[in-house]
């Protein structure tokens, strides 16, 4: 939990130091008012004294009164301040932490429980910030003073007191204890809520299709009921903290006046104002100290739920990203622009226990385009993956420009690369701003033409120029309100607004009808022919012209040549063209 705090800058500290004065100058106010309570009452039995002196102890008493609140208002704005400061830069933290993560980081953590790390997990630690700083220095500096204060006026007092302390503590402890296992699982299942309701809202038209909203709705019931009756659970059982507070307090104040009666029924009649008086005053510091731990016990119920939640936020902010960011901003042989080679590559996933890829080897050079196919799942992606580094070999080396991806800057490295993902992804924003993603709204409009000319080589200027506000038209979250063609098209240009030295392609045809695959490659050839590409594809008919065509199975290069050779020589490629071509395409090939 104090691991958090690390993240505390100067600044944090100088405000929780400027909240310790304030709060100081309140308990000392509040604690000052029994003084005066306890001189009305002198006052009050004392034979002869004016009205005006017990109105000057009541004007005193209101002074401390108004002085506290100030103090408190000023302690809260303190308090609200640097608990809103820290969160704000945990926030950022955690998103920059995120955005450094590879696809094996994001899915250790999963998506769902990222998102409520950097939301309700920070938000915890706010409260537990606000309500700490109020408290948890405040209680016990107001219960050690209320103790010095009454120290040495009746020791009958003094254990009633000091029982009920101990009986506060004890159910503080008791509560706690059973309270603390649930509050891991409130957060574990509160990741589950998330994940059931995101994967709810983005698979909505399937949820609709298949008539799956009753099931839908159960998985989410369950995940809300598990939720609620943790939740409730340890709501019931604080709920056990108040009332027995309450009881406790009469208990407490029942037992001093008890004890007051005795000691002045006991005492000489000149003493008896003194008691009586002593009683006054010992009561009320009596109260401040049972108030003091019970504010602690606020804290101590809230304490356990933010010690979840900072743990889970240190998780995030202590992993050790697996992809390290090299050191080199430009290649070793300057000379080359697009080169590609893989050398010996071998790949496997973290959890599994087979290798995906299995001893890769081949080139691309600058200005050529290399196709990979092969059947579903037999590893092209993640061969696409290893140039940009979301992942890195497991063996062997990928090189680009004649130096180890390994070595370049991230940065460097993707500045060369354009991707294009197999899933087209889109953001909330114009067309504009989504072709020159990453660019900044300044580019965005500077560069219209360049925009412009991107969409015509991606074959989107049709549709774009029909879209309300052309290329300002407002694309929604995930791209919904475009096809899935459409949105295909739009992830080339933003490609190749980038103008980069390597394109690469996952499947990244294949939401398109062949006339506009045919064009779209054809231009592509034309104003990108100094770039390298790397196109995977399931469609023969996409790869038909490349350079070279390297046929993957099960994570085994087993053919690489040109369609024609392939034709001839490879067995796997056979396969895939039988399925696809006709005897007439076959033969013309
Ligand atoms: N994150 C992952 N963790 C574990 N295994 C994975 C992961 N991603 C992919 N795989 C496995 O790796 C293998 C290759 O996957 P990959 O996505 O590279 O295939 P692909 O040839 O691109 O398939 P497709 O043509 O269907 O896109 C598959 O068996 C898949 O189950």
């Amino acid at each position: 939990m104090l691991k958090i705090f690390k993240y505390f800058q100067k600044k944090d500290w100088l405000l929780v130091f400027c909240s310790l004065v304030f709060i100081v100058t309140q308990v000392g106010l509040d604690l000052k008012i029994p003084d005066f309570m306890a001189e009305i009452t002198r006052l009050v039995q004392t034979e002869g004294s004016k009205i005006s002196d017990v109105l000057i102890q009541g004007v005193y008493m209101l002074l401390c009164a108004v002085g506290s609140m100030l103090a408190s208002m000023v302690t809260v704005f303190l308090a609200a301040r640097v608990a809103a400061g820290f969160s704000v830069r945990l926030r950022d933290m955690v998103f920059e932490k995120n955005l450094s993560f590879s696809m094996e980081e994001v899915s250790r953590f999963s998506t769902a429980s990222l998102i409520t790390r950097s939301t309700n997990d920070i938000m915890q630690i706010q409260m537990l910030i606000i309500m700490g700083l109020q408290v948890v220095i405040r209680a016990p500096i107001m219960a050690v003073w209320a103790i010095l204060k009454i120290m040495g006026k009746s020791w009958e007092w003094t254990v009633a007191t000091g029982i009920a302390v101990a009986f506060l503590c004890v159910l503080i402890a008791i509560v706690v204890f059973v309270a603390l296992p649930k509050f891991r699982v409130i957060q574990t299942l509160t990741d589950q809520l998330n994940r059931v309701t995101r994967e709810n809202l983005s698979g909505m038209r399937v949820v609709r299709a298949y008539n799956a909203e009753e099931y839908e709705e159960e998985k989410f019931e369950s995940a809300n009921d598990d939720l609620t009756r943790t939740n409730l659970f340890t709501s019931r059982t604080m709920a056990i903290l108040f009332p027995s507070i309450g009881l406790m307090i009469s208990g407490m104040n029942l037992a001093i006046y008890w004890i007051g009666a005795v000691l002045i029924n006991d005492a000489s009649v000149p003493n008896r104002l003194s008691i009586f008086a002593d009683m006054i005053v010992f009561s009320s510091y009596a109260m401040q100290i049972i108030m003091a731990f019970m504010m602690l016990s606020m804290v101590f119920i809230m304490m356990p739920r933010a010690a979840v939640s900072a743990k889970r936020i240190n998780e995030v902010l202590d992993t050790n990203v697996k992809i390290k960011d090299g050191i080199v901003t430009k290649a070793e042989n300057p000379g080359s622009s697009g080169e590609i080679e893989f050398r010996n590559v071998s790949f496997k996933y973290p959890e599994a226990e087979d290798y995906v890829l299995k001893n890769i080897s081949f080139s691309a050079h600058q200005g050529e385009t290399v196709a990979i196919i092969g059947s579903t799942g037999s590893g092209k992606s993640t061969l696409l993956n290893l140039i940009p580094r979301f992942i890195d070999a497991t063996e062997g080396e990928v090189l680009v420009d004649g130096m180890d991806v390994r070595k370049y800057s991230l940065e460097a490295l993707r500045n060369k690369i354009g991707y294009v993902s197999q899933k087209a992804i889109m953001f909330s924003g114009s067309v504009a701003s989504n072709v020159a993603f990453g660019f900044g709204e300044d580019t965005t409009k500077k560069e219209d033409t360049q925009i412009e000319r991107a969409v015509e080589i991606a074959q989107g200027k049709d549709f774009v120029e029909k879209m309300e506000g052309t290329y300002e038209a407002e694309i929604a979250q995930s791209g919904t309100n475009i096809s899935g063609g459409q949105k295909q098209r739009l992830s080339i240009a933003r490609a190749i607004f980038k103008n980069p030295e390597i394109y690469l392609f996952d499947d990244s045809f294949s939401a398109l009808d062949y006339k506009t695959d045919r064009v779209l490659r054809s231009r592509l050839k034309k104003e990108i022919e100094n770039a390298t590409s790397i196109i995977v594809a399931q469609r023969i008919g996409t790869i038909i012209d490349a350079d070279r065509i390297i046929v993957l199975d099960e994570g085994e290069v087993v053919g690489i040549g040109t369609h024609q050779e392939l034709l001839k020589t490879c067995e796997v490629y056979q396969e895939i063209a039988h399925s696809q071509l006709s005897k007439e395409e076959l033969d013309i090939g």
